[in-house]
């Protein structure tokens, strides 16, 4: 598989949702495979919270390979042998494209907390522009999870023509309270830790022991990401082997587990980008700036494919599974399919079980 890591520098303002403009900025992007000549075998790959544009391969030296690496590649489910695979880190984002930490255009000071409340839609904006700089103005198919699976409804609704098919996995069509108030903990404890220095921080102060805010707060995320029935199964009752059961600070290893998944998050995800992104989430209504929910829908022309799982506590089946109902509901029973994973893993389930829709993925493309 051909993998290329790319930056696109934008001197045009970017319009963002809130009024306000970015101006310039940067989008980092990674490819894989080959454009064809009538570039006709584009699939855009839309990545969550904390992921980047590096969604498959590995570069010298990696432990690990990119994100949906199980998913992308040659003859996997997003065939690289066949198809061009674009993934663009979001703005706001802390892999490269612009962000709190970037630097504000002329005086070079970076952004931190006068960088812009961006949403959703705004990345989305960014990468419909990046695709045209591209020369790409028809893709194969849309498809992300979580955060990513918002941006594939966005493009939808926006840019109802762009895509032959648009598959949105473990998202939501507005996010509800319930996620709001696990991004709350993070963001409370984020402000609240005294590294962060309303947004002053040195980022050399945390690179090494981690920022103890953005870990506890990740903690509280990551529980949302799970579910009871995969933390029975990977952790039971087990306790840490060298810890007394009458320590105080004796853990057990979903203890262990959190904190090790927590602290080291904090040490390479910026606790900025955290905040913006968390927000982007939060204000996430795939119906704002339309009458309602049904009239953002009926501008839907793609093929669309909703994908929960079972015991995604984050975002719910039944939040997608709305979106089915009412465009069922007004004659756009043609161009959506609703799929809910048999699944217990949680939320993360789009990150790990790749085995349980990599053949339905590969059907869809091949439509
Ligand atoms: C599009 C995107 O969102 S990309 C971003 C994805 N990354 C994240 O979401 C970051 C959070 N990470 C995770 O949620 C998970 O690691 C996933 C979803 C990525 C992968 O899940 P799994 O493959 O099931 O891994 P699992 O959750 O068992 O283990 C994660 C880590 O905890 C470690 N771990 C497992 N059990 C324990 C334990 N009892 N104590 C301490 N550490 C433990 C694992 O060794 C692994 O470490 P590593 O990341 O250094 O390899
Ligand atoms: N665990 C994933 C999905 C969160 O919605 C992430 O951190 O990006």
């Amino acid at each position: 598989m051909k993998l290329e890591t790319k930056k696109e520098l934008f001197t045009n303002p970017l319009y963002l949702e809130s009024g306000r403009i970015l101006e310039p900025y940067e989008l980092v992007y990674e490819t894989y495979g080959e454009m064809n000549e009538d570039k006709s075998n584009v699939i855009l790959v839309t990545h969550a919270l904390s992921g980047s544009h590096h969604a498959a391969g590995r570069y010298d030296g990696d432990r690990k390979p990119g994100w949906w690496d199980g998913l992308i590649g040659d003859g996997k489910a997003i065939d690289t042998s066949r198809f061009f695979v674009i993934c663009v880190n979001v703005i706001g984002s802390c892999y490269g494209s612009t962000g709190p930490m970037s630097q504000m255009y002329p005086s070079q000071e970076r952004y931190r907390l006068k960088f812009p409340v961006i949403t959703v839609k705004d990345m989305v904006k960014a990468q419909r522009i990046l695709l045209s700089r591209l020369g790409v103005d028809q893709l194969h198919a849309i498809i992300g999870g979580s955060m990513g699976g918002m941006q594939a409804l966005h493009f939808a609704i926006e840019f109802p023509s762009i895509s032959k098919h648009t598959i949105a996995m473990a998202a939501t069509h507005a996010t509800r309270p319930w996620a709001i108030a696990f991004n709350k903990v993070v963001q409370e404890a984020i402000i609240k830790d005294p590294k962060f220095k309303n947004g002053n921080y040195d980022p050399e102060d945390f690179k090494d022991s981690g920022f103890t805010g953005l870990a506890v707060g990740r903690m509280a995320g990551h529980i949302s990401y799970l579910s009871p029935e995969s933390m029975d199964r990977k952790f039971g009752r087990a306790y840490v082997e060298t810890d007394g059961l009458f320590e105080l600070f004796g853990k057990f290893q979903v203890e262990r587990y959190l904190e090790y998944n927590g602290y080291g998050f904090s040490k390479w995800f910026d606790p900025l980008s955290y905040l913006y992104i968390t927000k982007a989430i939060n204000i996430f209504d795939i119906s704002r700036g339309y009458d309602s929910l049904d009239e953002a829908l009926k501008k839907i022309k793609t093929d669309l494919h909703l994908i929960s799982f079972k015991r995604d506590l984050l975002f719910m089946p039944e939040e997608m599974k709305e979106i089915k109902t009412v465009m069922d509901s007004q004659g756009q029973r043609d161009l959506v399919s609703y799929y809910e994973i048999d699944s217990d893993y949680g939320h993360d389930a789009f990150l790990v079980e790749l085995d349980k829709f990599s053949d339905y993925v590969a059907n869809v493309l091949n439509q």
